[in-house]
């Protein structure tokens, strides 16, 4: 990861509150296709488990919000242990360029079947310093519109306003401030793999709720 591509990274996030790139400019080949291999493999066991809304006490399962399933990573696979050092370069650089205070972050690997979806949402309610940065990895060859499953990001001003609608394709990552841009997963037509990671000012143990 050089300095030159945290500052663009930095910089998008600042102006724009998100952007999305090729993960290939930070991330190996061989990596991401080993990522992919792990979320099959979990894909075909119990490991994927139906994904919460809210957070404690107050978490359920609401099928009408969101339909994915997701598993934790821990870090200790040897990809999982390349992902991390990344994520955590990640951590220290944005903490550099941005003063953000990240202290630590959390990631799943999730899974959106045939006609799964993630209704539009925030993944942190401002103020509370939790999730400050969301990241977004996609594993999918040959994604096509017609595929549905699409991350539409709308304004950080105005939440009806769409300001664009990334597909899902092997390799795209997205990056945006997990308090400011309200974001949804459209309808999923395939089978749609991808990895999340969110970045907080807390240290609390985790993996946690939003
Ligand atoms: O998979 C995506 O494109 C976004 C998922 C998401 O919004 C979330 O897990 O909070
Ligand atoms: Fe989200």
């Amino acid at each position: 990861m050089t300095e030159a591509w945290l500052d663009g990274v930095a910089g998008a996030l600042a102006e724009q509150g998100w952007l999305a790139l090729d993960a290939c400019d930070c991330l190996s080949r061989p990596l991401l296709e080993a990522l992919r291999e792990e979320i099959r493999i979990l894909d075909r066991t119990d490991a994927m488990q139906a994904a919460g809304v809210g957070r404690g006490a107050d978490r359920i399962r609401d099928r009408s919000i969101r339909r994915d399933r997701i598993s934790w990573l821990q870090g200790i696979t040897p990809p999982q242990t390349e992902l991390f050092g990344f994520l955590e370069a990640l951590r220290t650089g944005l903490n550099r360029q941005l003063f953000l205070g990240l202290k630590r972050f959390e990631s799943h690997y999730a899974t959106y079947h045939a006609g799964d979806f993630y209704k539009r949402h925030l993944d942190s309610f401002r103020g509370r310093a939790s999730r400050v940065v969301s990241l977004v990895l996609y594993f999918n060859d040959g994604w096509r519109p017609e595929d549905g499953g699409a991350l539409r990001v709308f304004s950080r001003d105005d939440d009806t306003r769409v300001c664009a609608e990334v597909l899902p394709e092997f390799g795209t990552l997205v990056l945006f401030l997990s308090e400011e841009i309200p974001h949804e997963v459209l309808p999923a037509a395939r089978t749609r793999y991808s990895l999340a990671c969110w970045f907080r000012q807390d240290e609390v143990p985790l993996p946690l709720s939003p």
